[in-house]
């Protein structure tokens, strides 16, 4: 099992100020990493078990994203988020995530190339349309406008090499001075091994990464502000899969880390 030695790079106001002794215990935490199998075992297993819906999983999941995104990038440094949505669950992370954002007093627009066919998507694309949230056509023409981009395009079922219309896409958030939040892993990551040798994704470094569940291994060659969330792990499930259940301060679905991971992955 990968473990990856964590301490908190970035305080916060709220780590700081109201609860002092958080960054102690924090920094001596550590936090487990899960690989893209077991990660999708433990998807099914939550569900199978653990008696949750994808449904529920996913607005948890995508929950966690807005926070990370208010923390990241309070509204006062811009509201426009291009939210980048690929054709998975990643991407369903990413619509739920703008749908919050809306409720914040972000403007949420969203750019869907590939789009999910279940029913799920459908609903959650009905939900942002009621919202008057903007499905946009051209990423290029979205980036030009935007404060903030997340990337909700692949997690832990990416499988490489990277298929159009995603590798100039992959090249723009690469390039972009743009700060981008990227959802689970960096897009075009490999899960296991990191960023591709060569190609788009080569030098893809977000500024931002939110782990969901527990970081994945290609945590080790990530530089940036860390978050984990998904704060629906249970004692049982997270002993199965020798996962720590991170110390949420207070009523958070999220909690900042720094990782220093360059021992046993
Ligand atoms: N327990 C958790 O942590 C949860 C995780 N969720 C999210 O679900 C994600 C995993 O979702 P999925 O298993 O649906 O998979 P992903 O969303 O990671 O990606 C799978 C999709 O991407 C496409 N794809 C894969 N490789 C590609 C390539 N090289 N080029 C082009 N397309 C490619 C596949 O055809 C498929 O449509 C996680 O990373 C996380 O974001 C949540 O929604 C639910 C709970
Ligand atoms: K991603």
């Amino acid at each position: 099992m990968f473990r990856t030695t964590t301490f908190l790079k970035h305080t916060t106001h709220h780590l700081f100020k109201v609860k002092p002794y958080r960054f102690a215990k924090t920094a001596s935490m550590s936090l487990k990493a899960i690989s893209s199998k077991d990660a999708a075992a433990l998807d099914k297993d939550l569900m199978d078990v653990g008696g949750f819906s994808l449904d529920q999983l996913m607005e948890l999941a995508g929950l966690s994203v807005s926070q990370a995104v208010y923390r990241f990038h309070p509204i006062s440094k811009g509201k426009n988020v291009l939210v980048v949505c690929g054709p998975g669950n990643n991407g369903g992370d990413g619509l739920v995530a703008a749908r919050h954002l809306v409720h914040y007093g972000y403007k949420p627009s969203v750019y869907y190339p590939k789009q999910g066919k279940n029913e799920l998507y459908e609903r959650l694309k009905i939900q942002l349309r009621n919202l008057d949230v903007p499905f946009v056509p051209d990423f290029t023409d979205a980036l030009k406008s935007a404060d903030l981009v997340v990337d909700a395009i692949f997690g832990f079922s990416f499988q490489k090499p990277l298929r159009e219309p995603f590798p100039s896409i992959i090249s723009q958030m690469e390039e972009t001075k743009v700060p981008v939040l990227s959802v689970d892993a960096p897009s075009s990551w490999d899960i296991q091994e990191g960023p591709p040798k060569e190609g788009p994704g080569a030098k893809f470094m977000p500024g931002a990464l939110i782990s969901l569940t527990a970081p994945k291994p290609c945590v080790k060659w990530y530089k940036g502000r860390h978050f984990v969330g998904g704060r629906f792990l249970t004692k049982s499930i997270a002993d199965k899969y020798d996962l720590d259940i991170p110390d949420y301060p207070g009523i958070d679905q999220i909690m900042e880390v720094g990782v220093n991971a360059d021992e046993k992955l």
